[in-house]
């Protein structure tokens, strides 16, 4: 297995990869960028990638959420979560926080980070990086401005980087999730805890058009995780949405309701079905039951043998 991710090693993503059974022994490519990791993957270049796709406190990573819902199909088979925490490193000959002038790292981390570093370095600016692994890698290269970055306590420890303040984050106890993508193939076989994602495009703006796609769903009694609607780009007013379902598309009740989701919009994107990192078994009701769907579906055929 060949397995890219987005890199460099170090990065929280990396970390992700890493829990994935047998990938420590695999060859990992580090990617510049989420979107590069997934088309390493849809050219054949690697077999899976790695990235993030949420954050507990920042919510969804739009970067991948766009490039899942566009471009050739891909699939999601594992998700893995990884406790979040950052520490402030800094460049040698750097020991205060007053002589900081320019911080570095990852838009995501920055946004758990912003209200720590506005309080203490109000005078500090910005600077996006790739990642935060690469914005600690910064510290080290004379060609880079910034005095300061925001990254793992593990990426700082393997650099040999001074970090000056740990646990900069706004929010303690924050998770990041990540998702495993390859080419389209084969599900992984259910779990009991499983789930599975959909792109769902708005295509018509009407009232009632989001209502009739979560009817389906809740007459069949899945549970939604996750909702998120992002700009599909052709203009204001123009949305999908990014949907993770509780259960698998082995279930009765799950494949009854993407099948009514197909007749409301052919153009739906199934992602994948797969084993939840986290959560409890959904409690069904019998009549939500997978021998409930056979059962009735024997009794209309047997009615519709008389035609
Ligand atoms: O920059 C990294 O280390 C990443 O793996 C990316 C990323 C993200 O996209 O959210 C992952 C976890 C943290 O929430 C911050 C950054």
């Amino acid at each position: 297995m060949k397995y890219a991710y987005l890199g460099p090693a170090g990065t929280f993503t990396e970390a992700a990869l890493l829990q994935v059974p047998g990938a420590g022994d695999c060859e990992r490519i580090a990617a510049s960028s989420v979107n590069s990791a997934l088309e390493m993957v849809r050219l054949g270049q690697a077999d899976a990638a790695m990235v993030p796709i949420e954050n507990s406190v920042e919510g969804g990573v739009s970067a991948t959420l766009d490039a899942i819902a566009a471009g050739e199909s891909l699939q999601i088979v594992a998700e893995v979560l990884v406790p979040i925490s950052f520490v402030l490193a800094v460049r040698e000959g750097i020991t205060s926080l007053e002589q900081i002038r320019e911080i570095s790292t990852h838009g995501h981390a920055w946004a758990q980070c912003r209200h720590w570093a506005e309080t203490n370095i109000p005078a500090a600016s910005f600077t996006p990086a790739s990642s935060t692994a690469s914005g600690a890698l910064g510290l080290l290269d004379p060609e880079t401005h910034h005095d300061a970055a925001i990254c793992s306590p593990l990426v700082a420890k393997e650099k040999n980087l001074k970090v000056l303040v740990r646990e900069v984050e706004d929010h303690a106890g924050a998770v990041t999730r990540f998702i495993l993508v390859t080419r389209p193939g084969a599900i992984p076989a259910p779990s009991g805890v499983d789930k599975s994602t959909l792109i769902l495009p708005l295509s018509e703006d009407r009232p009632g058009a989001l209502m009739e796609f979560l009817e389906q769903f809740t007459a069949r009694a899945v549970n939604l995780s996750r909702i998120e609607s992002r700009p599909t780009g052709a203009g204001l007013g123009h949305y999908f949405f990014s949907v993770d379902v509780e259960g698998h598309i082995a279930e009765e009740r799950v494949s009854a309701a993407l099948a009514g989701l197909h007749r409301l919009c052919p153009e739906l994107r199934f992602l994948g079905s797969y084993p939840a990192a986290q959560g409890t078994r959904p409690f069904i009701d019998t009549h939500n039951s997978d021998s409930a769907f056979v059962e009735s579906r024997a009794w209309v055929q047997s009615l519709k043998s008389r035609l």
